[in-house]
């Protein structure tokens, strides 16, 4: 064949192989007429100058310059190569033993690069060391993942600050990791590929590079067909391959075909693709120009890949309207690792509510804060109310409420739960089932069928959409009880109303039971939750078949149709648990902006409750009607419980359980009673025949008399003898054997409140307390109980013998008011730091 034959093929190969050489065919042909045929060397040189200028516009600058004449200063590409310039250099052509052009393989964009050696040769290892520089420099949002089973990851050492980056996978080096590659793989090209057969583009995502410097020995048929495989699907969803050591070799069956390659074959010559001269492969580049490269391009990854919560506040606050939904940007597309497009999730007609799932430690608690502050700062409190309630230990939504250090809290926040009592969320459930139940009437009267059009109809009614969190929630359906019923009942009907009113729910929950428990409950419920959002290590989340996960802290896959595969977005999001200045600032400024001052409901279950700091305590003024305060109720707004006195039979008060805690709401009944009478209006009576009692019911008279009441306190033996000359009180600790005189008590009973006479007594044994008043017979003659720690069959057998549910804890009281037909559940006020003194014992 003679050197032009050659050189003519050589140009085709070159178009063929970089598919935009097309001019160097017509500038061979035109150069070969126009010279004269003894001009033979002239019109060589001419022509491989010809040919290398169509290279150099096929592949130029970092994807085919010479890099051992490049300055390591020369800037990486910012943008993309345009669509066109897929090819790259791997080496040169020789004629003659002259190096005549670059030789170019088409790649990103285009297909794949075969070599039968590996990394083992010096040659290829050189060549895939500058192609690493050359792509890396040209392609700002790259993802690489690396696989050396033959050096042992030796050949990509200088690319350790990529893999730092995050742009390129730690070396894979045996077939185990190999594996993981491929299966990443195989999950990113699925996801792209549903994204693209849905219509959307996928021009703007990154590219994905695998290079396999050479394949792991233990490599079998399956990992090579799925190499096969990826090459064959991977161009369409911008996945390309560099496939080093593939060979077939003696006594293994064949290699599988690997489409869309060019083929480099590295024997005694090197030959690419069809190109009919000999190659040289490029050498490994410069150290400094490699080091140069990966650390620029790493620390402008590293700077563009930075995601802050400030990412996810709009600049202007509240101008958004929810009229048909709530939308918030939640993070970054991440399809592999590296950063894409902002991500979007909403409240509206699609996705009503959402259902999160990730093990402990998985960023449930940041993803949700990040939500919550994206929305809070784009819909203004007419637009967006929030009840926020977790029921573990914990402090993640405090963040939006007032503490002693910083008085602001987030406008939107109406009622936060922390560490919950199940009747506290049963209660914020019962209260939002109650506004669906509003909502449902304002629309029929005014003839909507949808929030937005009620809007519109009303615009003078305040109709901000409600967003329910409940962290957790499988708490709720412990026990399988009535609350657990009263739970599903009310999250099932929320569910499937919810939509039409603006009512949605977020339910979150780290353990794969959590999840379960939903399922199980009814099938109904967890088909109405279409956003799922899977974090590391959730379970149960997404349907059989669908399984994307995420294994890094940070991450999250979203999913906006119920968990169906095929509609699974990867994506990043900033980590808030480290915004604390930022969080703090933006809290300063949506409260700033409030127009109410009135702060969210904080139910802490482990909160102490004070009488002093009960605002209804500081409103009291005497009274006709006066009502002793117990405690504040496990309810959507903590209401003040107490106990009315008045002149009916059985208005009279028995505190019953061992608690000291008894003391104190003995003390806090007196005391709040005492500001609702003028001074001398009445006259309190203290015993204290409990041992421990003494000093506590010397304090209380002590306050009673500095109010200005009259006070007497009455000695063991004389307590129910002593003369009433107007109304009483008689605050008994200890009232347990009614002083010997459970006649003298019974009659009391009976008739004192007729005259102004009352009991408020503590009990300590719940038995006790039956005999005293004379037996189940006696129980009307009390109308009024506090239950602390004694057993639910006792307090049964006090309260009319049903079966009941008391379940006795610390920190909460069951106050009965048997005339009202009213049980509440309430945390009974307490002496400050009382529970820091006893551990209770049921
Ligand atoms: N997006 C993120 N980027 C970086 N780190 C994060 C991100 N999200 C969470 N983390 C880290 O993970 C830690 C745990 O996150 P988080 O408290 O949200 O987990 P969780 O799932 O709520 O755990 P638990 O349920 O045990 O409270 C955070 O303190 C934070 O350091």
């Amino acid at each position: 064949m003679t050197w032009r034959t050659e050189l003519e093929r050589a140009a085709a190969r070159l178009r063929d192989a970089a598919g935009a050489a097309d001019r160097a065919e017509e500038l061979l042909v035109r150069a070969a007429t126009r010279l004269a045929a003894d001009d033979t060397d002239r019109r060589r040189s001419e022509l491989a100058q010809r040919l290398r200028a169509a290279a150099a516009g096929a592949a130029s600058g970092w994807l085919g310059d010479d890099l051992a004449a490049t300055d390591p200063n020369t800037p990486l590409w910012t943008e993309t190569p345009r669509t066109g310039a897929e090819a790259v250099r791997v080496g040169t052509a020789l004629l003659d033993d002259e190096p005549v052009f670059p030789a170019l393989a088409g790649l990103l964009g285009k297909g794949h690069l075969v070599c039968d050696g590996d990394a083992a040769d010096p040659r290829v290892a050189g060549m895939l060391q500058s192609l690493l520089v050359r792509i890396t420099a040209a392609h700002p949002n790259l993802e690489l993942s690396l696989v050396d089973g033959v050096t042992l990851g030796q050949v990509f050492a200088p690319a350790t600050a990529l893999v730092d980056a995050g742009i390129a996978t730690t070396v894979a080096t045996d077939h185990l990791a190999l594996a993981r590659v491929l299966t990443a793989a195989e999950k990113r090209l699925t996801e792209l590929r549903d994204v693209a057969a849905r219509g959307q583009s996928i021009a703007d995502r990154p590219y994905h590079l695998i290079v396999v410097a050479g394949l792991p020995p233990e490599v079998g048929k399956s990992t090579r067909e799925r190499l096969a495989a990826l090459a064959h699907a991977g161009p369409s969803a911008r996945c390309h391959l560099v496939l080093c050591g593939w060979r077939d070799l003696p006594h293994r069956e064949r290699l599988p075909a690997i489409e869309h390659a060019t083929r480099l074959e590295c024997g005694d010559e090197v030959r690419l693709g069809g190109l009919p001269l000999p190659v040289v492969l490029d050498a490994p580049p410069p150290p400094a120009l490699v080091r140069a490269v990966f650390a620029s391009r790493a620390e402008q990854r590293r700077e563009a890949g930075e995601l802050s919560v400030a990412d996810l506040v709009p600049e202007v606050l509240w101008t958004e309207s929810s009229r048909d939904g709530l939308t918030t940007v939640i993070g970054r597309d991440q399809a592999g690792h590296t950063a894409g497009g902002d991500v979007e999730v909403s409240f509206d007609d699609a996705t009503p509510h959402w259902l999160i799932g990730g093990r402990t430690g998985g960023g449930k608690t940041v993803f949700l804060l990040d939500v919550l502050y994206g929305l809070a700062t784009r819909y203004s409190p007419d637009e967006l109310e929030l009840y926020l309630l977790d029921f573990k230990e914990g402090v993640s939504f405090t963040e939006f409420t007032p503490s002693a250090l910083d008085p602001s809290w987030i406008p939107h926040v109406k009622a936060v739960g922390v560490e919950s009592d199940r009747e506290y969320g049963v209660a914020v459930l019962a209260a939002l089932r109650a506004e669906l139940t509003r909502r449902a009437g304002l629309m029929k009267r005014a003839g909507a069928t949808r929030l937005a059009r009620l809007r519109e109809l009303r615009p003078e009614v305040r109709l901000p959409r409600i967003v329910a969190v409940v962290d957790e929630f499988h708490v709720l359906f412990a026990g399988n009880d009535r609350l657990a019923g009263e739970a599903v009942a009310h999250l099932e009907e929320l569910a499937r109303k919810g939509r039409s009113y603006g009512v949605h729910l977020v339910l979150a929950s780290q353990t794969i039971s959590g999840i379960e428990a939903l399922y199980s409950k009814k099938d109904s419920i967890f088909g109405q939750f279409p956003l799922r959002v899977a974090l590391p290590g959730a379970k149960h989340l997404l349907d059989e078949g669908n399984d994307a996960a995420v294994e890094s802290v940070g991450q999250a896959v979203i999913n906006d149709a119920g968990g169906l595969k095929g509609r699974n977005r990867t994506c990043r999001f900033p980590d808030a648990s480290s915004a604390d200045e930022l969080l703090a600032r933006l809290r300063r400024d949506l409260w700033a902006r409030r127009d109410s001052d009135e702060e969210p409901v904080v139910f802490r279950g482990f909160d102490e409750q004070h009488l002093d700091a009960d605002p209804r305590f500081a409103a009291l003024a005497p009274t006709h009607a006066p009502r002793a305060l117990l405690g504040r109720a496990v309810d959507v707004r903590m209401s003040t419980v107490g106990y009315q006195f008045d002149r009916s039979p059985g208005r009279h008060l028995a505190v019953l359980g061992t608690s000291i805690v008894a003391a104190d709401v003995l003390t806090s009944a007196a005391v709040s009673l005492a500001r609702q009478h003028e001074p001398g209006a009445v006259e309190f009576h203290v015993a204290a025949t409990a041992a421990g009692a003494e000093e506590l019911a010397r304090d209380l008279v002590e306050e009673l008399k500095a109010a200005g009441h009259e006070c007497r306190e009455l000695e063991p033996g004389a307590v129910l003898t002593a003369p009433r000359a107007r109304p009483v009180y008689l605050v008994w600790f200890g009232a347990d054997g009614a002083d010997g005189q459970p006649g003298t008590l019974r009659d009391l009973l009976l008739h004192g409140p007729a005259t102004g006479a009352h009991v408020i007594g503590w009990w300590r044994g719940a038995r006790r307390f039956l005999d005293d008043i004379g037996g189940s017979a006696g129980r009307e003659h009390v109308a009024g109980v506090v239950a602390l720690n004694i057993a639910a069959n006792d307090l049964a057998a006090i309260t009319g013998g049903y079966e009941r549910t008391w379940d006795a804890r610390a920190n909460r009281c069951l106050v009965i008011d048997r005339h009202a037909g009213t049980e509440t559940l309430a945390v009974p006020y307490v002496r400050p730091g009382r529970l820091d003194e006893v551990v209770e014992t049921r």
